[in-house]
């Protein structure tokens, strides 16, 4: 038995690189898919949303002198080839996946709807929120949490580069220890980056849970879903 019914998976687009420098990697991406089968195979309903940093970032634009706003628009349209990629790859493993944007595009993927998003979900189809919030200046951790308290997820699941939360920055400093648990008010009163402050505000306002863990460890988002001690949980 799933200890979550629904959840909301965020996937670190920069992740999908896998080892190479750009783009999508084709057995990281593979293995994601995989990972997220096991859980639907539970019984637990899955909404995804996927970044773009393995394709383009919004700060990266802004920051060699890009409009930022049309920058954060060509980072949303990155989310939308990762998010057409990720469905395509379950198609080919025999999942049913439905791609949702938050911009219109029509031709290329239906809208965002939500008594829509809903009823997929309850089909047991796995959906995909691509194109972020739809805006600038947000990101798709903003998106995950959006999403996810819109359709009523027990829980965030944030699938990044870090096995948790820590206690500083553990690609910056070794010495930190990773928390099992930690509850919203220790998270901002210590000023730990896991979420970036929009997401994580939305998620406390809205008592939506966040759990941090690796995408690369395999066996990790099952662990999660299970209930066991994986990661770190963000709590009320
Ligand atoms: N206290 C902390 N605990 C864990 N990770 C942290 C902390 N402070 C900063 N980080 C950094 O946050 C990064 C993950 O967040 P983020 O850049 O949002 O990744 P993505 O959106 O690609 O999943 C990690 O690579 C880690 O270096
Ligand atoms: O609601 C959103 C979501 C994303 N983005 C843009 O899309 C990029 C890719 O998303 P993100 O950086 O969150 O991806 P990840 O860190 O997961 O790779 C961001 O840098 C922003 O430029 C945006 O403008 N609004």
């Amino acid at each position: 038995m799933p200890a979550y019914k629904r959840i909301l998976l965020k996937l670190s687009g920069e992740a999908l690189m896998g080892d190479d420098a750009y783009g999508i990697n084709r057995a990281t991406i593979v293995r994601m898919v995989k990972e997220v089968q096991e859980v639907t195979e539970m019984g637990c309903e899955v909404a995804v949303v996927i970044g773009g940093g393995n394709i383009f970032r919004g700060v990266a634009g802004g920051s060699v002198g890009m409009d930022r706003a049309t920058a954060d628009y060509m980072g949303m349209l990155a989310t939308v080839m990762n998010s057409l990629a990720l469905a395509d790859t379950m198609r080919q493993e025999g999942m049913t996946a439905r791609v949702m944007s938050a911009i219109s595009i029509e031709q290329v993927v239906e809208p965002y709807v939500r008594p829509k998003a809903l009823q997929y979900l309850e089909e047991g189809k796995v959906v995909i929120f691509a194109a972020g919030t739809g805006n600038p200046f947000f990101t798709t951790d903003t998106a995950a949490a959006l999403r996810g308290a819109e359709i009523g997820a027990q829980v965030v699941l944030k699938a990044t580069k870090v096995d948790g939360v820590y206690t500083a920055d553990p690609k910056k400093d070794p010495s930190a220890t990773r928390y099992s648990q930690i509850s919203f008010d220790e998270a901002i009163s210590k000023n730990l980056q896991v979420l970036d402050a929009t997401a994580f505000a939305l998620c406390r306002d809205q008592k939506l849970p966040i759990k941090v863990f690796s995408i690369f460890k395999p066996g990790a988002l099952k662990r999660v879903v299970q209930g066991e001690d994986e990661g770190t949980l963000v709590h009320v």
